[in-house]
């Protein structure tokens, strides 16, 4: 059953709309994978610019800004440790030179009003402790100068007590006293440098108050001119002790001065502490800004490397299906054009897509099949005589050149009959050409009614002849043939007035026979027939002749 041609507009439409789709599927996957990947690398970028323009630079002038508040520290820790004015000038200068360093570095910082101001208190508070160190130092100067005196007045003493004044032992016994008391405050004058509490020293102060008040006592009971004598040393060493300038009042001065400077010292040291605290805070938040930051960006990479793989796969997937789309395209054309090569009528697997190319092999289909049976009625009809209905000489010529060279057929005899009709024309003169056809047309009816259908073939062989191919018969049944269709004509009783034979038409046969296995060809075998026909006219018409009983007879 035909087929009935599709939609044409929704045909089209579904061809149409899949290409659409498709390309649409694959525009907007695209674009969105492009966008999204743009979007990522825009971040990564500003990520990249980020990290070098600004978090970068911050944690290296954070970490920086922590570097030089430590050396301003042990730059301090040198100054605290100087011991003449000297190395404290020297240690001065490095101090101001790292403060310096740490104030410039400290603008590169996002610090704090309060860590700025930090600076500048231990810049001011530098102004004192240079104070307070000048003057300790200037002091333990002073108390090394009078330790040095103590041991001259010891040198005095001894001279002193060496010169021979006085007689008495009693006198001998008191300066001996006196000495010894002089030597023992000497002794305790030795451990002032070295008493460095204030409770301490007053102890220290005491005792020596006692000790001077002692050797004064001693004096007194001395004979005037020793008395004389000794008594400025007396005097010298309460002097350089106990006087408003004095060891004791130096010391004491020290001691307090210490207690300032390392007050300020301890101070200075806590201010520092306290920014280097800050810096190193600083210092720590900006290498966690930037791990975060390379987190995100390594992150980010990975995204990225995530949707440029998954777009990789997308552009192979969609090159994929538009390759089987393609492909599929393709092979059923490749099927049309090869049925079109063919012009076969079989029909072709085709896969229904209900699209364009399967209406085309659908038309082509119908075209197929219209070209097939136009060209079958041609050939039936090229094949067939027109007047009389029957096989025409072509067929004849085809079908006997076949049985002639065919190995099954030459297995067999094949006998041919040759048939005219007897005085045709005068037929035709007497009952008109339309008559003529009329009867041709009558006799074409009775071979086909008298001849077996089954293998044999009945043509008009041209005019008034007719022709019977007999394949599979012998001489003997073809004469037989031949004797039925004579009958068969004569029963016909077509009336022929003018006719030399009969009042009716008769014909005239010649019959040839190509025996099992022998090879012949149309030609010898139609002419021989012809002699057969032609040997029957000339024996009187309307009788058949073989061609082997001719051949016999004359031979
Ligand atoms: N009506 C008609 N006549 C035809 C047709 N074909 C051939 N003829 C006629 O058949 C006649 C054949 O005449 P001839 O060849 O002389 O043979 P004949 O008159 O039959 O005489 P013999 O064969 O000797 O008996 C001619 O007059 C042709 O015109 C046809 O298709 N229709």
């Amino acid at each position: 059953m035909k087929k009935p041609l599709p939609n044409m507009r929704y045909k089209q439409l579904s061809m149409i709309k899949k290409l659409a789709i498709l390309l649409l599927v694959v525009i907007a996957l695209f674009v969105s994978v492009g966008t999204l990947l743009q979007t990522k690398l825009e971040q990564t970028q500003s990520i990249l610019n980020d990290l070098t323009s600004n978090t970068l630079p911050a944690m290296i002038n954070a970490n920086q800004s922590a570097i030089k508040s430590n050396e301003l520290l042990s730059a301090l820790e040198s100054l605290m440790s100087s011991n003449t004015p000297v190395e404290r000038r020297i240690a001065d200068v490095e101090v101001q030179k790292k403060l310096k360093e740490t104030q410039e570095q400290a603008n590169k910082v996002s610090y704090s009003q309060n860590e700025l101001r930090l600076l500048n208190t231990i810049q001011e508070e530098m102004i004192d402790l240079n104070f307070f160190i000048d003057t300790k130092l200037d002091l333990a100067d002073q108390i090394t100068k009078k330790q040095n005196e103590l041991s001259r007045l010891k040198s005095n003493a001894d001279y002193a007590f060496q010169v021979n004044i006085g007689h008495t032992d009693l006198d001998k016994k008191q300066k001996t006293a006196w000495k010894i008391a002089y030597l023992e405050v000497i002794t305790l004058a030795y451990t002032i440098e070295d008493t460095h509490r204030l409770n301490d020293l007053q102890e220290l102060q005491r005792l020596i108050e006692q000790q001077l008040s002692n050797i004064e006592l001693i004096t007194e009971k001395l004979p005037p001119s020793l008395n004389k004598r000794l008594a400025p040393l007396n005097a010298a060493i309460r002097d350089l002790l106990s006087g408003e300038k004095g060891l004791l009042s130096s010391q004491e001065r020290y001691i307090r001065i210490s207690g300032r400077t390392r007050g300020r010292e301890n101070f200075i040291q806590n201010l520092i502490s306290d920014y280097n605290k800050v810096a190193n805070q600083f210092s720590l938040n900006e290498n966690q800004k930037l791990k975060t930051k390379m987190m995100a960006l390594t992150n980010g990479m990975y995204t990225q490397e995530t949707w440029f793989v998954f777009g990789f796969v997308l552009l192979a997937a969609m090159i994929s299906l538009i390759l089987a789309l393609y492909s599929q395209v393709i092979n059923r054309l490749s099927n049309l054009t090869k049925r079109i090569h063919n012009m076969t009528a079989a029909p072709i697997l085709n896969q229904s897509s209900n699209d364009e190319i399967d209406e085309l092999f659908q038309a082509f289909d119908q075209f197929s099949d219209t070209i097939n049976k136009q060209n079958s009625l041609l050939e039936t009809q090229s094949l067939t005589d027109s007047l009389t209905n029957i096989a025409n000489r072509r067929a004849f010529d085809r079908r006997l050149a076949y049985e002639l060279s065919n190995d099954r057929t030459i297995q067999a005899d094949l006998s041919v009959v040759l048939i005219d009709v007897d005085f045709f024309k005068q037929y035709n003169d007497t009952y008109g050409h339309a008559s003529g056809d009329d009867a041709l047309q009558k006799i074409a009816m009775m071979l086909s009614h008298t001849v077996p259908n089954n293998n044999n073939l009945i043509a008009r062989y041209g005019g008034e002849e007719f022709v019977v191919i007999l394949p599979n018969k012998t001489m003997e049944e073809a004469n037989t043939e031949a004797n039925n269709i004579m009958n068969a004509i004569k029963l016909a009783n077509i009336k022929h007035s003018q006719s030399s034979v009969s009042d009716r038409i008769t014909i005239s046969i010649g019959i040839a026979t190509r025996t099992k296995g022998a090879i012949t060809d149309t030609d010898t075998l139609m002419k021989k027939a012809d002699i057969a026909l032609y040997h029957s006219k000339a024996q009187g018409r309307n009788q058949a002749s073989h061609i082997n009983d001719i051949e016999t007879d004359h031979s």
